[in-house]
């Protein structure tokens, strides 16, 4: 059966959410944390100003500063990123312009995850019979290499100009890449290619996945995306400046500010993995609203499926042993699926 638009729910007028959407207690966002205007700790924000400024001492602080954010956080938010703010509101609204469209011409674009075809516009299915749901509807496609995508069935078609300006954002997206895995390799000690190169290098994989959280008359039972680490090796989101995305830093939930033009970086699985831990994964998740629909453009950025990534060997050493074992790409996914539904089991039995 084809799952149930959240944004069909949203626009019905109920007043109360089906109990699929409803979270357990302890994963319930409290009342403080519903409180977006804590001044409390924040993620660090880097401004990247000085990176082309051919400053080398400059360059090394900003590397510096990625390199402690990326331990101590997992993520970021990037200021002066190099990426044009014309471009990046062409993006958001070419993005805004699809999901504007009525349901029933989304339709035309449903995937169909439950026989594992992904891409497309979709809807979190419960994958088993008392399954939790998420607020959020998405289309998620891929973005880079440039043969691995294949625009004409799986991106959407309207407006005139989403492929265009979303090939112009992935390019520069690409770039940013290299120069975050350059910096996060040589603030390890090695070589600036090196983590690049381990993610497949020309065959880097990027994916793009707009959420989109339509109003949730009870935001105090739901969530958007559930609390997660990304399985890639660097994300970068923008958003529509309407707050909602947390990070889990020292037993708490903080509210990523809304900084105009700011671009988030989180960090992977697969980045904490080879780097042996070094840099870590951060826990993080989505808050909905009940005034106004969030939208996030998220970039994937991983290794091909068929990738074997573990700890890299300069990492390890007797003091310094493996952490994590080496998986393929496609054997992580499995893995964190397995989890999932395990601990699913678990909570349901
Ligand atoms: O919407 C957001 O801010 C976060 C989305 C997210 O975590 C994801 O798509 O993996
Ligand atoms: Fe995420």
């Amino acid at each position: 059966m084809a799952p149930a638009r959240v944004e069909t729910l949203s626009s019905s007028g109920l007043e109360s959410i089906p109990l699929e959407y409803v979270r357990p207690v302890e994963e319930r966002p409290t009342d403080s944390v519903l409180d977006l205007t804590d001044h409390g700790p924040q993620l660090p924000v880097i401004d990247f100003a000085g990176w082309h400024s051919g400053d080398a001492e400059e360059r090394k602080k900003i590397m510096r500063e990625i390199a402690e954010a990326s331990q101590e956080w997992g993520a970021m938010q990037l200021l002066n990123h190099g990426i044009s703010q014309s471009l990046i509101a062409r993006l958001q609204a070419a993005g805004k312009a699809f999901f504007d469209l009525p349901i029933k011409d989304k339709e035309k674009y449903a995937n169909d995850s439950g026989s594992g075809k992904i891409l497309g516009y979709g809807s979190k299915l419960a994958n088993n019979a008392s399954g939790q749901l998420e607020w959020e509807d998405y289309y998620f496609h891929i973005l880079w290499p440039e043969h691995k995508r294949d625009v004409a069935n799986t991106w959407p078609g309207y407006p005139s100009d989403y492929e265009e300006v979303t090939v112009a954002y992935g390019r520069e997206i690409r770039k940013l890449t290299a120069q975050i895995l350059g910096a996060l390799s040589l603030e390890l000690g090695l070589e600036e290619g090196r983590m690049e190169r381990v993610l497949g290098g020309e065959e880097l994989l990027m994916e793009l996945k707009i959420n989109y959280y339509p109003r949730c008359p009870q935001p105090e039972l739901a969530l958007g995306v559930e609390a997660h680490t990304d399985i890639s090796a660097l994300t970068f989101l923008l958003h529509n400046m309407v707050p909602g995305l947390q990070l889990f830093h020292h037993g708490k939930w903080i509210t990523a500010k809304c900084i105009p033009g700011a671009l988030i970086l989180q960090l992977g699985d697969q980045v904490e993995i080879m780097s042996n831990g070094k840099y870590s994964s951060g826990l993080h998740r989505g808050l909905v609203n009940k005034e106004k629909v969030r939208i996030s453009w998220a970039v994937f950025c991983c290794p091909p499926k068929d990738a074997v990534i573990g700890p890299m060997k300069e990492m390890v050493d007797d003091q310094n042993p493996p952490l994590f074992p080496a998986r393929t790409f496609q054997e992580h996914i499995d893995y964190k699926l397995f989890r999932k539904n395990q601990a699913k089991e678990k909570a349901t039995n």
